[in-house]
């Protein structure tokens, strides 16, 4: 991919005068076109994205799409379909599209088709998901497995958790699902205190098999599983692998027969469509598995075809590429009004900030301007008694997408609609705000003195003109679902390309990683630590002494 500081293009000119331009623009004045929620919404099946609610009108709209192809878009979105080593840092395609790819249509890396690889897992995945699904895979006393438990951690964790907690009524009524990601034992003593050895199945997730905390979970689960079992032969029935490496999986006693294989060009944050899915597969169905790849394949189709003015993940991206670049926001609230969602805000966050926290340009430089922005958010109605202050009347501009399903899979009595008209008064507010003489008014009609309104009034006062996207989806089932991660990722891709980053390496990841292989030796004796800086050392020191 071509490197292009977005900032010497022409179209970036543009939006910075037109920033100045609009900076008293109101977006609820905008609304004085009529036509405005037709021509600033788009929709794609059951799902709904309205981005009107923003600070930017057809103008904008169109340097934004200029700034699009200026920044070689096209090229990229073919480029990484294409299967091209986009990855250019750790010289890999990115062709999790390939995951999902239901036409079956070849799709080429280095020259070969990758579908047959791809096909023959998922049938394992499907023949493994559907013994788990009715009861056939049993463990070493002859019982079905009631209990699966993920151990991973990254993107071989957030995923599976996200998909398996969002589809919990399509889950299967026999099994429970674990998760266990950090390496504090508390979360593997706390999930083994759960589950009984003779009907467990754990699978260990990890693209490397090498990440310190999933194989010192692994380790522990296994010991765990042995002391009860009291046969190294048993751990094929209640050990599975997901894993790109085989020699990894072998080498901690794993059959390879139960190994289900994905490969260096899916990557850890993109790779809940691969064999890391396979406890989703396992949790809902394969049928269900499926349906949620062919909702990521229409969006997909969707991305690769549709014009930029009227395609989803490129509109949202260049909405947040106007909100971070040109009116100076620097997070992203994603805020669902469902409680089956509760972890998508974690999901995106690491999809999003481990793919565009960055500040070093494909060409090597220091980029001078915003990139990624950080992410964060909670379901509503929860979210709405916590934080929402600071978003309707704090300092910052937080930009914030909320999402609803129309139809919810719990409608009892009239939870929903009063969820949803949360959900719909939420954005109406941040857009309309409340002035001074409305609340003047109120105030006055309340019977409050005049030196009461003066006191409080100022503080009831809301500028508004806060930017939201509103995405209303018919329901969340597999297939909407599907659409709205492949949604998401799309966005993530489309700004890594404008912003001249690489979205799909995480070099900020290791450092960390490192020193703490290099401090852990330090920990196991009482010796006295000198060879860090002050602080390091002083904690170091600190920590053992309270330890005794
Ligand atoms: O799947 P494995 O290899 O265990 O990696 C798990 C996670 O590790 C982290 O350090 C990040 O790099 C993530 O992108 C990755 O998902």
């Amino acid at each position: 991919m071509k490197s292009i500081n977005p900032t010497t293009t022409t179209a970036w000119g543009k939006l910075q005068s037109l920033s100045v331009l609009h900076q008293q623009t109101q977006i609820k004045n905008l609304f004085n076109e009529p036509k405005r929620f037709d021509a600033f919404t788009i929709r794609l099946e059951d799902v709904l994205v309205d981005y009107s609610k923003n600070r930017l009108d057809y103008e904008i709209k169109s340097a934004l799409i200029e700034l699009a192809e200026e920044t070689g878009l096209r090229a990229a979105i073919e480029a990484m379909f294409d299967g091209e080593k986009i990855n250019g840092t750790e010289g890999r395609a990115v062709l999790h599209t390939a995951l999902r790819n239901r036409s079956n249509k070849p799709m080429n890396f280095e020259g070969k088709d990758v579908m047959p690889d791809i096909n023959a897992v998922l049938r394992q995945m499907k023949t493994f998901a559907d013994k788990i699904s009715n009861g056939t895979w049993s463990g070493y006393t002859g019982k079905p497995i009631t209990s699966l438990v993920n151990i991973g951690i990254g993107g071989s964790d957030l995923g599976p958790v996200m998909v398996t907690e969002a589809l919990k009524p399509y889950q299967n009524p026999n099994l429970e699902v674990y998760f266990v990601s950090n390496v504090d034992g508390t979360h593997i003593a706390e999930t083994l205190k759960k589950v009984n050895p003779e009907t467990t199945l754990f699978f260990i997730a990890s693209k490397t098999f090498t990440t310190q905390e999933t194989m010192t979970n692994a380790h522990t689960a296994r010991d765990w599983f042995l002391e009860y079992a009291q046969d190294d032969k048993a751990v094929a029935k209640h050990f599975v692998a997901l894993s790109t490496n085989e020699k990894g999986v072998t080498d901690f006693g794993i059959d390879p027969d139960n190994m289900f294989a994905f490969w260096d060009w899916v990557g850890g944050r993109y790779s809940l469509w691969s064999a890391i899915g396979l406890p989703i597969a396992c949790a809902i169905g394969f049928d269900n598995f499926e349906k949620l790849l062919e909702g990521a394949y229409s969006m997909d189709i969707h991305f690769r075809n549709a014009p930029f003015e009227n395609n989803i993940p490129v509109i949202l991206a260049l909405v947040g590429i106007w909100n971070t670049n040109f009116l100076g926001a620097t997070s992203e609230a994603i805020l669902p009004y469902d409680q089956y969602l509760h972890r998508f805000a974690a999901y995106f966050q690491q999809g999003n900030m481990e793919s565009n926290g960055k500040y070093v340009s494909r060409s090597g430089d220091k980029v001078d301007y915003t990139t990624g922005p950080i992410i964060w958010g909670e379901p509503g109605t929860n979210g709405q008694h916590a934080f929402y202050q600071l978003i309707h009347q704090g300092t910052h501009l937080i930009p914030c997408d909320f999402i609803a399903p129309a139809i919810s899979h719990n409608p009892i009595s009239d939870h929903h609609v009063k969820l949803l008209s949360n959900f719909f008064a939420q954005t109406e507010a941040l857009m309309n705000g409340k002035t001074l003489e409305q609340v003047t008014a109120e105030m006055n009609k309340a019977g409050r003195s005049e030196a009461e309104i003066t006191k409080i009034a100022p503080h009831r006062v809301f500028e508004g003109n806060r930017p939201t996207n509103s995405i209303l989806v018919k329901q969340i089932t597999p297939y909407t679902l599907g659409q709205l991660i492949a949604m998401y990722e799309h966005k993530i891709f489309v700004q890594g390309v404008i912003w001249n980053i690489y979205s799909f390496d995480q070099w900020g990841v290791e450092l960390g990683k490192v020193l703490a292989n290099a401090i852990l030796p330090e920990l196991v004796n009482a010796n006295k630590v000198s060879s860090h800086d002050a602080s390091t050392n002083g904690l170091i020191n600190a920590y053992k002494e309270m330890r005794g």
